[in-house]
């Protein structure tokens, strides 16, 4: 597996691909080039004739710089999903997702791709994750909620059942959300109330 990204969340990527048994072959990043510590790789710019037939995980947290990689780059996606992580086998997972050590996906959800369940994260029953949504550590899920595109629950915060949250919006770090988040919102606090 190639991954892309050698910051911190791709550390926590190697370390899934390492317990499930998958070796890294190669590391992209356009901005630090040279020896990478987990496993001594080197860091090479992009370039889609690396490895060409290997699959591809973008390892990188920020959602807007996910989207804007995976929209430019050739290879096919992987996804890595931690034997520690729990995941109803009706869950629908997408290319490129990420599921973390610890992290809980109940029946009946659909996590799009290129998405991140971070440790120990619960996304109950019947939610409906889209694309390149980071779910941050120890955020809970209730059942039925729906995240849209690029959006950040935050490390912590708690999401009350049949929730609808938009495109693009920040929860922040232990807000507990109970009423419906409009797109490009960003919103802190008990009940979480939208600052921007
Ligand atoms: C493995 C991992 O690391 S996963 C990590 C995932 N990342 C996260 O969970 C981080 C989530 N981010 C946050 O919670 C941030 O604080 C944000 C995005 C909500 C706000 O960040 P900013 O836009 O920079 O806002 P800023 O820090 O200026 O704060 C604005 C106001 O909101 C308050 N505020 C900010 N964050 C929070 C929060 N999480 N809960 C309650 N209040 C908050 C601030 O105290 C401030 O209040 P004031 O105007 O009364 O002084």
């Amino acid at each position: 597996m190639l991954i892309h990204g050698a910051g911190g969340h791709a550390k926590v990527v190697v370390s899934i691909l390492s317990a499930c048994g998958e070796r890294v072959t190669g590391v992209f990043d356009d901005n630090r080039i040279g020896l990478w510590q987990p496993g001594a790789h080197v860091i090479r710019p992009y370039t889609p004739d690396f490895k060409g037939s290997e699959k591809l995980i973008i390892a990188i947290g920020n959602n807007q710089d996910r989207k804007r990689i995976a929209d430019s780059v050739c290879h096919a996606f992987g996804k890595a999903i931690h034997p520690a992580a729990i995941v109803d086998n009706t869950v629908v997972i997408g290319e490129g997702t990420v599921i973390v050590h610890g992290a809980i996906v109940q029946a009946g959800s659909c996590i799009g791709d290129h998405v991140i369940v971070n440790t120990g994260a619960i996304v109950d029953h019947d939610c409906l994750i889209s694309d390149f949504v980071h779910i941050a550590s120890a955020a809970t899920l209730c059942g039925s909620v729906r995240v849209g595109e690029c959006t950040l629950v935050g490390a912590g915060s708690v999401v009350a059942p049949g929730i609808a949250i938009g495109k693009e919006c920040v929860i922040g770090a232990g807000a507990v959300v109970v009423r419906d988040v409009p797109d490009y919102a960003k919103v802190v606090g008990n009940p979480a109330r939208v600052i921007i």
